[in-house]
């Protein structure tokens, strides 16, 4: 191939790149490291990342970058950890607006008596817009860089994720009954595959089944879910074996437990991702394992809702891939992942009566690799190699409350929150710097959000 001399990179000299970010450590959650001796991925010192075109192109001693690189952007992070953005992999965004409406309730009737009410009453469009948008400035500014949605409105939140340059599974959603954004199974999943055909190509936004939970969806619809998503190789997010009630109601009905009804019409496969599974018993956990189908813990709406303890440590040693994710902030009641993460490692050791269960490692795997593996994007995103987007984020340790400062892997989980994250990018974007959102104008968010609160108002 001929390259015109003017484009032609002389070997000696640096080259030209996008963006380089050193930072004192960098993390890389390599997923060969993490596997490496004692289980302890590599915290890189004093290192540069250097991305090009969104993509991450080297990372190497910051000592060495002047003389192989050179840019006209070069942030210089003392004190700060650099690594792969966080991946939420379970929420309904737009309930950001529903937040501390209904609290200290169970999960059903929190459900049935207060949030389907609300949704029926408010949840539009413009509440979708809105209610998304809330939630997308919350997640960056803790460190998400890609999340998972399961709302009404989908392609709504699709637009609002697509629109402000934040990478989204956008799971439509499926049940029995009509709600405000359609009249059942079948109109939702018109609706949904159009969506899917507008968003096939796209880097950003990957659209996926939501058959919201197995008691609200019957075998005809979960039938045809599994014959579409099978035939297009779609990601499917599905609210299972959340609450004890589930799972003893369903005997009683169907006489199977959950996952095995779902096993039986042959739902569960590698594109399934398994919300909550907070009430599982042996033979679950062995259907699972078999099906390499993911889980989604939440540990905090777990805990909110009183659903139950998900086995975290059990999952993992039956070699089931454990993501993490929020749930809505009704639930919650915030979308910050480094909480999320922390409460995933404290409730694990309790739920396994074990100190050592879902350590440090562990946990900010499941909220960064392990979720890029149950969307199928790990060779995309959720470490930082070469060859992957430039999905990352900057934490700052300078605070008097983080000295000392002995093992970052620790700091990160155990006594970091959302507010320490200062830097981030996706695909190479800058969308948080100096802990300020750079993509969203936040005064005129709040008096949008100010303006549904005073029409919702708690009840
Ligand atoms: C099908 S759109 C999502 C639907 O799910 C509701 N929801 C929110 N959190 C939970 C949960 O923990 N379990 C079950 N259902 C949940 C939400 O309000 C929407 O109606
Ligand atoms: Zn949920």
């Amino acid at each position: 191939m001929n390259i015109p001399v003017s484009e032609q990179q002389d070997v000696n000299q640096p080259r030209k790149v996008e963006s380089i970010i050193s930072a004192s450590w960098v993390i890389t959650m390599n997923t060969n490291a993490i596997v490496s001796a004692n289980n302890q991925p590599p915290v890189l010192q004093n290192h540069s990342v250097v991305f090009d075109n969104g993509v991450i192109v080297d990372i190497l001693p910051a000592s060495e970058v002047q003389s192989r690189y050179i840019s006209n952007e070069h942030f210089q992070l003392d004190d700060h950890v650099l690594m792969p953005g966080l991946i939420n992999m379970h929420g309904h965004a737009a309930m950001n607006l529903f937040k501390g409406m209904a609290d200290d309730l169970p999960l059903m009737t929190w459900l049935n008596e207060h949030i389907w009410p609300a949704e029926a009453k408010w949840v539009n469009d413009e509440f979708v817009k809105d209610g998304t948008l809330l939630a997308i400035a919350e997640m960056i500014r803790t460190g998400t860089t890609f999340f998972s949605d399961m709302y009404f409105f989908p392609e709504t939140a699709a637009e609002v994720a697509r629109e402000h340059r934040i990478r989204a599974q956008v799971c439509f959603p499926i049940l029995d009954f009509p709600t405000n954004w359609g009249a059942g199974p079948e109109e939702y999943l018109h609706k949904g595959l159009s969506l899917y055909d507008q968003y096939k190509q796209s880097e950003w936004v990957y659209v996926g089944f939501g058959p919201h939970a197995p008691y609200t969806v019957s075998d005809e619809p979960m039938t045809e879910i599994i014959k579409l998503s099978n035939q297009l190789g779609a990601n499917v997010q599905i609210h299972l074996h959340e609450t004890a009630f589930e799972v003893h109601d369903a005997v009683e009905k169907t006489g199977k437990r959950p996952i095995q009804r779902l096993a039986d019409l042959g739902l569960l496969s590698p594109n399934l991702q398994c919300v909550h599974m907070a009430n599982l018993d042996q033979s679950d956990i062995d259907l699972i394992a078999d099906s390499g189908a993911h889980i989604v813990h939440c540990p905090e709406s777990n805990l909110k809702l009183a659903s139950g303890l998900c086995p975290v440590q059990k999952l993992l040693d039956s070699g089931v891939n454990v993501a993490l994710g929020t749930d809505g902030a009704a639930s919650n009641n915030n979308l910050d992942m480094f909480g999320e993460l922390q409460s995933a490692a404290l409730i694990a050791k309790v739920a396994a009566e074990n100190a050592a269960a879902v350590n440090a490692q562990q946990a900010l795997a499941m909220a960064t690799i392990n979720g890029a593996k149950a969307l199928g994007l790990q060779d995309q995103t959720g470490s930082l190699e070469v060859g992957k987007w430039a999905d990352m984020i900057a934490v700052d340790l300078s605070a008097v409350y983080h000295q000392p400062v002995y093992d970052v892997i620790s700091h990160l989980v155990y006594s970091t929150n959302g507010s320490d994250v200062a830097y981030s990018w996706i695909g190479g974007e800058l969308h948080l710097k100096e802990k300020q959102l750079q993509k969203i104008d936040t005064v005129h968010l709040k008096s949008r959000v100010k303006k549904w609160a005073g029409k919702i108002k708690r009840p």
